[in-house]
């Protein structure tokens, strides 16, 4: 494989109580639709989209994982190998809020610490809102996190959450003297990598949630964080 055929591809989970808005950030992300209608994610669901940071083809996949208490077994097996996470809140639903710390940490029990991005979701609905802004500001601080304020429905900030995110692991790949957690990996952390020789169009999942990615034919990549990857 030469240098010049890698790719960074990062695998993003998206974790939050049902109803959010998940399903449907990725959907406005990697699809550019809405719907008002409500389908609760049945165990994880996965999209992908291509974007430039910095001059770097990065390729996101996002894993769209179930809210439901019920899916709770199913799901945690999928955070593992996440280089990132996006955590929904909804502006409506005070519950999905307070169980912001409870989702951290399950995220982190799998992943360790990921870059993550907090957002407050369905902005639109300010006038309903259950959440003051002084306490979102608070979680955000408390779990060490960066808080974006997005309405899907809107298309308000949806792009950015995902482009706030793929940019901190790009700066902690090309300077990753303080993220061990990118380069070692770890029992909980198995697949902390970033840049992948592979295209993840053609991958598949096994059993237990790994993705296999395959060599990628048609891409040809300059590596500019050569120094920061190790190949899978
Ligand atoms: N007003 C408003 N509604 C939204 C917004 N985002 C999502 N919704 C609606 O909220 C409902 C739930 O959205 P989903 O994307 O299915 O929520 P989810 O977090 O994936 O839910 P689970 O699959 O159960 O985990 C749907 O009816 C959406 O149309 C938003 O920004 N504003």
């Amino acid at each position: 494989m030469r240098e010049e055929e890698l790719e960074v591809a990062l695998k993003v989970v998206i974790v939050g109580n049902g109803g959010v808005g998940k399903s449907s950030m990725i959907q406005r992300y990697c699809k550019g639709t809405f719907t008002k209608d409500y389908k609760k994610t049945i165990g994880v669901d996965f999209l992908e989209r291509q974007i430039e940071v910095d001059g770097e083809e990065v390729r996101l996949m996002l894993w769209d994982t179930a809210g439901q208490e019920e899916f709770d077994a199913i799901t945690k097996a999928y955070y593992r190998g996440a280089q990132a996470c996006v955590l929904a809140f909804s502006t409506t639903d005070r519950d999905s809020f307070e169980a912001a710390h409870s989702w951290k940490l399950k995220v982190e029990n799998e992943c360790g610490e990921i870059p993550t991005v907090i957002v407050q979701n369905k902005i639109d609905l300010m006038d309903q809102s259950v959440v003051n802004p002084e306490e979102a500001d608070l979680l955000a601080r408390a779990l060490g996190c960066r808080l974006l304020r997005t309405s899907v429905k809107e298309d308000v900030n949806v792009a950015a959450v995902f482009r706030h995110l793929a940019a901190r692991c790009l700066a902690e790949l090309r300077d990753p003297r303080d993220y061990d957690y990118f380069t070692t990996p770890t029992p909980h952390h198995p697949n902390s990598l970033t840049i992948s020789a592979f295209s993840p169009s053609h991958s598949s999942k096994n059993h237990n949630g790994t993705i296999v990615l395959r060599p990628n034919k048609h891409k040809k990549k300059k590596n500019v964080l050569k120094n920061a990857c190790r190949i899978l």
